[in-house]
Protein backbone atom coordinates (compact mmCIF):
# COMPACT_ATOMS: atom_id res chain seq x y z
CA UNK A 1 0.00 0.00 0.00
CA UNK A 2 3.24 2.29 0.06
CA UNK A 3 2.47 2.87 -3.48
CA UNK A 4 -1.24 4.97 -2.48
CA UNK A 5 0.68 6.54 -0.02
CA UNK A 6 3.58 7.65 -2.73
CA UNK A 7 0.85 8.46 -4.95
CA UNK A 8 -0.92 10.95 -2.07
CA UNK A 9 2.55 12.71 -1.54
CA UNK A 10 2.91 13.51 -4.94
CA UNK A 11 -0.12 15.15 -5.41
CA UNK A 12 0.35 17.11 -2.07
CA UNK A 13 3.75 17.92 -3.08
CA UNK A 14 3.55 18.59 -6.51
CA UNK A 15 -0.22 19.64 -7.38
CA UNK A 16 -1.36 22.61 -8.50
CA UNK A 17 -4.66 24.41 -6.98
CA UNK A 18 -7.45 23.80 -9.44
CA UNK A 19 -10.76 25.36 -8.80
CA UNK A 20 -13.53 22.17 -9.72
CA UNK A 21 -17.08 21.73 -10.77
CA UNK A 22 -17.70 21.34 -6.55
CA UNK A 23 -16.62 25.02 -5.81
CA UNK A 24 -14.62 22.65 -2.96
CA UNK A 25 -11.41 23.57 -4.50
CA UNK A 26 -8.20 20.62 -5.19
CA UNK A 27 -4.55 19.90 -5.29
CA UNK A 28 -4.34 17.87 -8.71
CA UNK A 29 -1.82 16.46 -11.35
CA UNK A 30 -3.04 14.96 -14.38
CA UNK A 31 -1.85 11.46 -15.13
CA UNK A 32 -0.67 8.82 -12.74
CA UNK A 33 -0.37 4.85 -12.61
CA UNK A 34 -0.98 2.30 -9.60
CA UNK A 35 -0.45 -1.12 -9.99
CA UNK A 36 -0.95 -4.17 -7.38
CA UNK A 37 -0.31 -7.95 -7.46
CA UNK A 38 -3.55 -9.38 -6.15
CA UNK A 39 -1.51 -12.63 -5.54
CA UNK A 40 -0.19 -10.79 -2.27
CA UNK A 41 -3.05 -9.71 -0.52
CA UNK A 42 -6.14 -7.70 -1.20
CA UNK A 43 -5.80 -4.21 -1.96
CA UNK A 44 -7.81 -2.87 0.89
CA UNK A 45 -6.06 0.32 2.67
CA UNK A 46 -5.51 0.00 5.93
CA UNK A 47 -4.00 2.92 6.98
CA UNK A 48 -7.51 3.84 7.57
CA UNK A 49 -10.90 2.06 7.79
CA UNK A 50 -12.64 1.50 4.44
CA UNK A 51 -15.77 0.10 4.20
CA UNK A 52 -15.89 -3.05 2.63
CA UNK A 53 -19.23 -3.95 3.11
CA UNK A 54 -20.30 -0.60 1.37
CA UNK A 55 -17.78 -1.58 -1.63
CA UNK A 56 -19.64 -5.22 -2.11
CA UNK A 57 -23.28 -3.77 -2.10
CA UNK A 58 -22.35 -1.39 -4.92
CA UNK A 59 -20.49 -3.16 -7.13
CA UNK A 60 -23.26 -6.24 -6.77
CA UNK A 61 -25.72 -3.50 -7.30
CA UNK A 62 -23.34 -2.70 -10.74
CA UNK A 63 -23.32 -6.52 -12.07
CA UNK A 64 -27.32 -6.31 -11.07
CA UNK A 65 -27.72 -3.34 -13.86
CA UNK A 66 -28.80 -1.29 -11.20
CA UNK A 67 -29.27 2.43 -11.16
CA UNK A 68 -31.77 3.37 -8.68
CA UNK A 69 -30.27 4.42 -5.45
CA UNK A 70 -33.13 2.22 -3.74
CA UNK A 71 -31.72 -1.06 -3.19
CA UNK A 72 -28.36 0.22 -1.90
CA UNK A 73 -30.33 2.41 0.66
CA UNK A 74 -32.62 -0.77 1.47
CA UNK A 75 -29.06 -2.34 2.91
CA UNK A 76 -28.10 0.66 4.33
CA UNK A 77 -25.62 2.02 1.87
CA UNK A 78 -25.84 5.65 1.67
CA UNK A 79 -22.74 6.38 -0.60
CA UNK A 80 -24.85 7.72 -4.04
CA UNK A 81 -27.64 9.44 -1.83
CA UNK A 82 -26.33 13.06 -2.05
CA UNK A 83 -27.01 13.48 -6.15
CA UNK A 84 -30.61 12.36 -6.12
CA UNK A 85 -31.33 14.19 -2.66
CA UNK A 86 -29.85 17.43 -4.32
CA UNK A 87 -32.11 16.89 -7.25
CA UNK A 88 -35.35 16.68 -5.18
CA UNK A 89 -34.63 18.93 -2.28
CA UNK A 90 -33.69 21.68 -5.76
CA UNK A 91 -36.90 20.68 -7.57
CA UNK A 92 -39.27 20.47 -4.82
CA UNK A 93 -37.67 23.40 -2.67
CA UNK A 94 -38.69 20.90 0.12
CA UNK A 95 -35.85 20.95 2.95
CA UNK A 96 -36.03 16.85 3.90
CA UNK A 97 -33.17 15.75 5.45
CA UNK A 98 -31.39 12.89 4.15
CA UNK A 99 -33.17 10.01 6.99
CA UNK A 100 -36.54 11.07 5.98
CA UNK A 101 -35.59 10.59 1.63
CA UNK A 102 -34.13 7.71 2.11
CA UNK A 103 -36.98 6.26 4.21
CA UNK A 104 -39.48 7.50 1.48
CA UNK A 105 -37.03 5.71 -1.21
CA UNK A 106 -37.73 2.42 0.96
CA UNK A 107 -41.46 2.99 1.67
CA UNK A 108 -42.57 3.99 -1.48
CA UNK A 109 -41.93 2.46 -4.96
CA UNK A 110 -43.05 5.25 -6.99
CA UNK A 111 -41.58 7.86 -5.28
CA UNK A 112 -37.84 5.68 -5.28
CA UNK A 113 -38.87 5.30 -8.96
CA UNK A 114 -39.22 9.17 -9.90
CA UNK A 115 -36.62 9.98 -7.09
CA UNK A 116 -33.82 7.33 -6.80
CA UNK A 117 -33.13 7.47 -9.97
CA UNK A 118 -29.27 7.88 -11.31
CA UNK A 119 -30.11 7.56 -14.90
CA UNK A 120 -28.26 5.38 -17.34
CA UNK A 121 -24.61 4.78 -14.94
CA UNK A 122 -22.54 2.20 -14.90
CA UNK A 123 -25.08 -0.80 -14.31
CA UNK A 124 -27.04 0.12 -17.02
CA UNK A 125 -23.80 0.62 -19.71
CA UNK A 126 -22.11 -2.71 -18.15
CA UNK A 127 -25.26 -4.44 -18.72
CA UNK A 128 -27.09 -3.30 -21.93
CA UNK A 129 -24.81 -0.83 -23.94
CA UNK A 130 -27.53 -0.47 -26.65
CA UNK A 131 -28.51 -3.71 -26.12
CA UNK A 132 -25.04 -5.26 -25.55
CA UNK A 133 -24.38 -7.26 -21.77
CA UNK A 134 -21.17 -6.28 -21.93
CA UNK A 135 -20.12 -8.30 -18.79
CA UNK A 136 -21.50 -11.46 -20.32
CA UNK A 137 -19.86 -11.15 -23.42
CA UNK A 138 -16.52 -10.54 -20.95
CA UNK A 139 -17.12 -13.90 -19.39
CA UNK A 140 -17.47 -15.64 -22.24
CA UNK A 141 -14.33 -14.02 -24.39
CA UNK A 142 -12.41 -14.55 -21.36
CA UNK A 143 -13.47 -18.14 -21.53
CA UNK A 144 -13.27 -19.27 -24.87
CA UNK A 145 -10.75 -16.75 -26.38
CA UNK A 146 -8.57 -15.89 -23.45
CA UNK A 147 -5.84 -14.25 -25.66
CA UNK A 148 -8.13 -11.78 -27.16
CA UNK A 149 -6.74 -7.83 -26.57
CA UNK A 150 -10.51 -6.66 -26.62
CA UNK A 151 -11.79 -7.52 -23.34
CA UNK A 152 -12.95 -4.33 -23.06
CA UNK A 153 -16.36 -2.71 -21.18
CA UNK A 154 -16.75 0.82 -21.64
CA UNK A 155 -19.21 2.79 -18.94
CA UNK A 156 -18.90 6.11 -21.06
CA UNK A 157 -21.61 6.11 -23.54
CA UNK A 158 -21.15 9.74 -25.54
CA UNK A 159 -24.72 9.97 -26.34
CA UNK A 160 -26.08 9.40 -22.74
CA UNK A 161 -23.56 11.15 -20.54
CA UNK A 162 -25.63 14.36 -19.74
CA UNK A 163 -29.11 11.80 -18.68
CA UNK A 164 -26.73 10.76 -15.94
CA UNK A 165 -26.94 12.06 -12.25
CA UNK A 166 -22.90 11.64 -12.57
CA UNK A 167 -20.77 10.80 -15.61
CA UNK A 168 -18.86 7.77 -15.11
CA UNK A 169 -15.09 8.63 -13.42
CA UNK A 170 -14.34 4.74 -13.96
CA UNK A 171 -15.31 4.64 -17.82
CA UNK A 172 -13.56 1.82 -18.76
CA UNK A 173 -11.86 -1.64 -18.13
CA UNK A 174 -9.85 -4.20 -20.04
CA UNK A 175 -8.93 -7.46 -18.77
CA UNK A 176 -5.79 -10.02 -19.78
CA UNK A 177 -5.02 -13.30 -19.11
CA UNK A 178 -1.26 -13.97 -18.81
CA UNK A 179 0.02 -17.75 -19.07
CA UNK A 180 2.25 -18.60 -15.98
CA UNK A 181 4.37 -21.52 -15.81
CA UNK A 182 3.96 -24.07 -13.21
CA UNK A 183 0.40 -22.40 -12.43
CA UNK A 184 -3.03 -21.58 -13.26
CA UNK A 185 -3.54 -18.68 -16.09
CA UNK A 186 -3.67 -15.29 -14.20
CA UNK A 187 -6.57 -13.24 -14.96
CA UNK A 188 -5.34 -9.37 -14.73
CA UNK A 189 -7.73 -6.29 -14.64
CA UNK A 190 -6.90 -2.43 -15.44
CA UNK A 191 -9.31 0.28 -15.25
CA UNK A 192 -9.44 3.74 -16.43
CA UNK A 193 -10.35 6.97 -14.25
CA UNK A 194 -10.84 10.78 -15.63
CA UNK A 195 -11.36 12.11 -12.25
CA UNK A 196 -10.03 10.26 -9.33
CA UNK A 197 -10.90 11.89 -5.74
CA UNK A 198 -7.79 10.32 -4.31
CA UNK A 199 -9.13 10.13 -0.88
CA UNK A 200 -12.61 9.18 -0.66
CA UNK A 201 -13.57 7.47 -3.86
CA UNK A 202 -9.73 5.63 -5.18
CA UNK A 203 -9.89 3.34 -1.99
CA UNK A 204 -13.64 2.57 -2.86
CA UNK A 205 -12.47 2.01 -6.30
CA UNK A 206 -9.17 0.14 -6.15
CA UNK A 207 -11.00 -1.99 -3.54
CA UNK A 208 -14.12 -2.23 -6.08
CA UNK A 209 -12.06 -3.46 -9.08
CA UNK A 210 -9.76 -6.17 -7.02
CA UNK A 211 -13.31 -7.84 -6.14
CA UNK A 212 -14.74 -7.85 -9.70
CA UNK A 213 -11.28 -9.03 -10.61
CA UNK A 214 -11.26 -11.92 -7.87
CA UNK A 215 -15.40 -12.80 -8.99
CA UNK A 216 -14.07 -13.25 -12.66
CA UNK A 217 -11.50 -15.22 -12.09
CA UNK A 218 -13.71 -17.05 -9.90
CA UNK A 219 -16.00 -17.23 -12.66
CA UNK A 220 -13.12 -18.36 -15.48
CA UNK A 221 -11.07 -20.36 -13.69
CA UNK A 222 -7.90 -18.01 -13.62
CA UNK A 223 -5.94 -16.84 -10.44
CA UNK A 224 -6.52 -13.26 -9.80
CA UNK A 225 -3.18 -11.59 -11.11
CA UNK A 226 -2.51 -7.58 -11.26
CA UNK A 227 -4.78 -5.00 -10.99
CA UNK A 228 -3.27 -1.64 -12.71
CA UNK A 229 -5.27 2.03 -11.94
CA UNK A 230 -4.86 4.53 -14.90
CA UNK A 231 -5.81 7.88 -13.73
CA UNK A 232 -6.19 11.16 -15.64
CA UNK A 233 -6.73 14.14 -13.10
CA UNK A 234 -6.02 13.01 -9.81
CA UNK A 235 -6.95 15.53 -7.28
CA UNK A 236 -7.16 15.37 -3.19
CA UNK A 237 -9.79 18.23 -2.37
CA UNK A 238 -8.99 20.96 0.10
CA UNK A 239 -11.39 20.05 2.85
CA UNK A 240 -9.38 16.27 3.08
CA UNK A 241 -5.54 17.27 3.30
CA UNK A 242 -5.66 17.03 6.91
CA UNK A 243 -6.87 13.70 7.07
CA UNK A 244 -4.22 12.76 4.00
CA UNK A 245 -1.43 14.25 6.31
CA UNK A 246 -2.74 12.08 9.28
CA UNK A 247 -3.08 8.92 6.69
CA UNK A 248 1.03 9.48 5.58
CA UNK A 249 2.14 9.72 9.11
CA UNK A 250 0.98 5.76 9.73
CA UNK A 251 2.49 2.86 9.14
CA UNK A 252 0.60 0.41 7.04
CA UNK A 253 -0.62 -3.08 8.37
CA UNK A 254 -0.17 -6.75 6.41
CA UNK A 255 -2.95 -6.97 3.51
CA UNK A 256 -6.15 -8.79 4.32
CA UNK A 257 -6.76 -11.17 1.89
CA UNK A 258 -10.26 -12.19 0.03
CA UNK A 259 -12.00 -15.83 -0.88
CA UNK A 260 -14.78 -15.82 -3.03
CA UNK A 261 -17.38 -19.22 -2.76
CA UNK A 262 -18.63 -20.20 -6.53
CA UNK A 263 -21.45 -18.48 -7.61
CA UNK A 264 -23.74 -20.02 -10.70
CA UNK A 265 -22.61 -17.12 -12.57
CA UNK A 266 -21.38 -13.20 -12.08
CA UNK A 267 -25.03 -12.41 -11.72
CA UNK A 268 -25.96 -14.79 -8.84
CA UNK A 269 -22.94 -12.99 -6.23
CA UNK A 270 -24.85 -11.85 -2.91
CA UNK A 271 -22.21 -10.20 0.21
CA UNK A 272 -22.38 -13.99 1.69
CA UNK A 273 -20.50 -15.52 -1.09
CA UNK A 274 -17.66 -12.89 -0.26
CA UNK A 275 -14.82 -13.03 2.40
CA UNK A 276 -12.40 -10.82 3.86
CA UNK A 277 -9.50 -12.56 6.18
CA UNK A 278 -7.43 -10.63 8.97
CA UNK A 279 -8.34 -6.85 7.66
CA UNK A 280 -6.27 -4.77 10.54
CA UNK A 281 -6.38 -0.99 10.02
CA UNK A 282 -5.76 1.99 11.88
CA UNK A 283 -8.73 4.12 12.86
CA UNK A 284 -11.10 5.26 10.07
CA UNK A 285 -11.00 8.93 9.01
CA UNK A 286 -14.23 10.64 7.84
CA UNK A 287 -14.12 13.91 5.52
CA UNK A 288 -17.04 15.24 3.70
CA UNK A 289 -17.85 14.39 0.18
CA UNK A 290 -17.81 17.01 -2.85
CA UNK A 291 -21.73 16.64 -4.12
N1 LIG B 1 -16.68 13.74 -4.82
C1 LIG B 1 -16.97 12.45 -5.04
N2 LIG B 1 -16.09 11.51 -4.69
C2 LIG B 1 -16.37 10.19 -4.90
O1 LIG B 1 -15.53 9.36 -4.57
C3 LIG B 1 -17.60 9.83 -5.51
C4 LIG B 1 -18.49 10.85 -5.87
N3 LIG B 1 -18.16 12.15 -5.63
N4 LIG B 1 -19.68 10.57 -6.46
C5 LIG B 1 -20.05 9.23 -6.81
C6 LIG B 1 -19.37 8.18 -6.04
C7 LIG B 1 -19.87 7.88 -4.66
N5 LIG B 1 -18.65 7.37 -4.02
C8 LIG B 1 -18.43 7.51 -2.65
C9 LIG B 1 -19.31 8.21 -1.85
C10 LIG B 1 -19.09 8.35 -0.50
C11 LIG B 1 -17.97 7.77 0.08
C12 LIG B 1 -17.76 7.94 1.55
O2 LIG B 1 -18.36 8.82 2.15
N6 LIG B 1 -16.93 7.14 2.18
C13 LIG B 1 -16.59 7.30 3.58
C14 LIG B 1 -17.56 6.70 4.55
C15 LIG B 1 -18.34 5.52 4.12
C16 LIG B 1 -19.21 5.06 5.28
O3 LIG B 1 -18.66 4.44 6.22
O4 LIG B 1 -20.44 5.32 5.25
C17 LIG B 1 -15.20 6.77 3.83
O5 LIG B 1 -14.62 7.13 4.87
O6 LIG B 1 -14.68 6.03 3.01
C18 LIG B 1 -17.07 7.07 -0.71
C19 LIG B 1 -17.31 6.94 -2.07
C20 LIG B 1 -17.56 7.42 -4.94
N7 LIG B 1 -17.97 8.50 -5.80
O1 LIG C 1 -16.06 6.11 -8.44
C1 LIG C 1 -15.84 7.33 -8.33
C2 LIG C 1 -16.82 8.27 -8.60
C3 LIG C 1 -16.52 9.58 -8.45
N1 LIG C 1 -15.29 9.99 -8.04
C4 LIG C 1 -15.04 11.45 -7.85
C5 LIG C 1 -14.07 12.13 -8.75
C6 LIG C 1 -14.52 13.59 -8.64
O2 LIG C 1 -13.98 14.12 -7.43
C7 LIG C 1 -16.03 13.47 -8.53
C8 LIG C 1 -16.73 13.60 -9.86
O3 LIG C 1 -16.74 14.93 -10.29
P1 LIG C 1 -16.55 15.32 -11.85
O4 LIG C 1 -16.69 16.81 -11.87
O5 LIG C 1 -17.62 14.63 -12.62
O6 LIG C 1 -15.18 14.87 -12.27
O7 LIG C 1 -16.25 12.16 -8.02
C9 LIG C 1 -14.31 9.05 -7.76
O8 LIG C 1 -13.17 9.38 -7.37
N2 LIG C 1 -14.62 7.74 -7.91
Amino acid sequence: MQTYLSYLSRILHEGTRTPDRTGTGTLSVFGAHLSFDLQQGFPLLTTKRVWMRGIVAELLWFLDGGTNICPLVEQGVSIWTDWPLRRYREATGEAISQDDFEQRICDDADFAAEWGELGPVYGKQWRNFDGVDQLARLVEGLRFNPHSRRHLVSAWHPAQVDAMALPPCHYAFQCHVESVPDGPDRLSLMWQQRSVDSFLGLPFNMASYALLTHLLADQTGYAPGMLHFSGGNCHIYENHREQVRTQLQRTPYALPTLTVDTAPSLFDYTPEHIHLHDYTHHPALPAPIAV
